[in-house]
């Protein structure tokens, strides 16, 4: 492993360790991980996935002109003098729900009854709302409109009464108003979200070509782990790496494809990553990277030739090995103290995950906030703090939601956080009533 470059390394079970800044990790690792092949694929089943080619509609959207309320379709100009004191009364020829394929002629001085999505009658160029109208009243004026006149609002079976004028076009949905036929709807790189799955439906789109989602493996390490909730010896601590890898996965959408919580057994690991190295696209290991005796998944992955080991200028989660197993999957092995897992994750696996998508966007949006209390930075390395962030009158705030002191295996505290607050390697400490970048963990 090793020899790629970079500054100086030490000497431990994995060989040359690289110190790589934390930008410098993430463009190469964003360079060595090409999108997977594209394949088609039902809409249906498309959700949460990203497009490979531009999707376009297949149809207008709308299809046709159509209603936009329940009312009377009617041509315009014969409501043209419509008032209060003189309504002009239509007479009903019709009637049209939305399904229907019938366009029924409309003559001078007459109406339909139209449900809204009802195709508009070609004859027809208006549609007023059934509650601006009366139905079936005896003619003459109205004494008090709307209030105490039953029939205001009444469908019509024989003559509708209209009190204003109305507009041509007034309630029409046009046809191709919201799309054209052949326009891009979504495009090459975007993920299929709730909103792009149903413009798509929408637009008679029912197959498209997608990059799959990776099969990801989780292996948490440690000999001191054991199930949540099962009696624990002295030494021996709740599992909680491979849930949160797991549920990180799900938030990007992705099932996790195995997990396994492992012992601290080198030979066992190694065949483990054999095998799941030829089965997945993306094998996740917590835990055993550092120089410690034990660290077996440091000493599993040094006779790897495409695997480095790196120590990243990032506060936490320094310690990591990443690169391509034997078997073809990626690997990102990243260190066991929890809220190093998570932060690792966030900045180095979601993007990689995203791009093995194709997607075109990788990095969340940085949101600038005011700090409502100070604290220590670290130089010359990312600090990336875990907070709570609020949204006061002025814009964002935040403040610590662990100890500054101690973040890497404050994993109660990382639980409130909703945000990671981002110091640059070159700034110093943050004091209270500054502003510093935050990414939103659940916006
Ligand atoms: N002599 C040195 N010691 C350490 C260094 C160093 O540079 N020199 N780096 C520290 C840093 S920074 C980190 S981060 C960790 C990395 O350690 P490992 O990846 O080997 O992680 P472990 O030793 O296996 O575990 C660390 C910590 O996290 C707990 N843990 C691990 N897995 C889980 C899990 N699945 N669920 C819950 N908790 C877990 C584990 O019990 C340890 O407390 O090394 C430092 N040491
Ligand atoms: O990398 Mo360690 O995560 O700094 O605690």
């Amino acid at each position: 492993m090793g020899g790629h470059g970079g500054a100086g390394g030490r000497g431990d079970g994995a060989g040359r360790v690289e110190r790589v800044s934390a930008e410098a990790h993430l463009a190469r690792v964003l360079a060595e991980t090409p999108p997977l092949p594209a394949a088609e694929a039902p809409l249906r089943e498309a959700g949460g996935r990203v497009l490979a080619e531009d999707a376009r509609a297949r149809n207008d959207l709308p299809l046709w002109d159509n209603s936009a309320m329940d009312g009377y379709a009617l041509r315009a100009g014969d409501a043209a003098g419509a008032s209060e004191a003189g309504p002009v009364r239509l007479r009903i020829v019709g009637e049209i729900a939305a399904g229907s394929a019938e366009d029924p002629p409309i003559p001078a001085g007459s109406a339909v009854r139209i449900m809204t999505g009802a195709p508009l009658p070609g004859d027809a160029d208006a549609v007023v709302p059934v509650e601006r109208t009366r139905g079936d009243a005896p003619p003459g004026p109205v004494a008090e409109p709307g209030a105490g006149d039953a029939s205001i609002g009444r469908w019509a079976e024989e003559e509708v009464s209209l009190f204003s004028p109305v507009d041509a076009g007034a309630n029409v949905r046009r046809r191709g108003e919201d799309a054209r036929v052949g326009a891009v709807l979504a495009r090459a790189g975007d993920r299929l979200g709730a909103r792009r799955i149903a413009a798509l439906a929408a637009a008679g789109v029912d197959v498209v070509r997608v990059r799959p989602a990776p099969r990801v493996a989780v292996i948490a390490t440690g000999a001191e782990l054991r199930a949540p909730g099962e009696p624990l010896a002295r030494g021996e601590i709740p599992e909680s790496n491979s849930l949160l890898i797991t549920a990180l996965l799900a938030e990007q959408g992705l099932p996790a494809a195995d997990v396994r919580v492992g012992g601290d057994d080198v030979a066992a690991l190694r065949a483990r990553l054999a095998e799941l190295g030829r089965r997945v696209d993306v094998v996740i290991t917590t835990g055993g990277v550092g120089p410690g005796r034990h660290d077996v998944v440091r000493l599993a992955l040094a006779d790897e030739p495409g695997v480095r080991a790196v120590s990243v200028a990032v506060k936490p989660g320094q310690p990591q090995c990443t690169g391509r197993l034997r078997g073809g999957a990626r690997i990102f092995a990243l260190p066991g103290n929890p809220v190093s897992a998570a932060v690792s994750f966030e900045l180095f696996v979601r993007p990689a995950l995203l791009r093995m998508q194709g997607a075109e966007a990788t990095d969340r949006m940085r949101l600038p906030a005011v700090a409502e209390t100070g604290w220590r930075g670290a130089p010359g390395r990312l600090q990336v703090l875990p907070v709570r962030v609020r949204r006061e009158p002025q814009g964002l705030v935040c403040r610590p939601a662990v100890d500054p002191r101690g973040v890497s295996h404050a994993v109660g505290g990382h639980g409130s956080a909703n945000g990671y607050a981002l110091v640059a390697p070159e700034r110093g400490d943050v004091a209270a009533g500054e502003g510093v970048d935050v990414i939103l963990l659940e916006a």
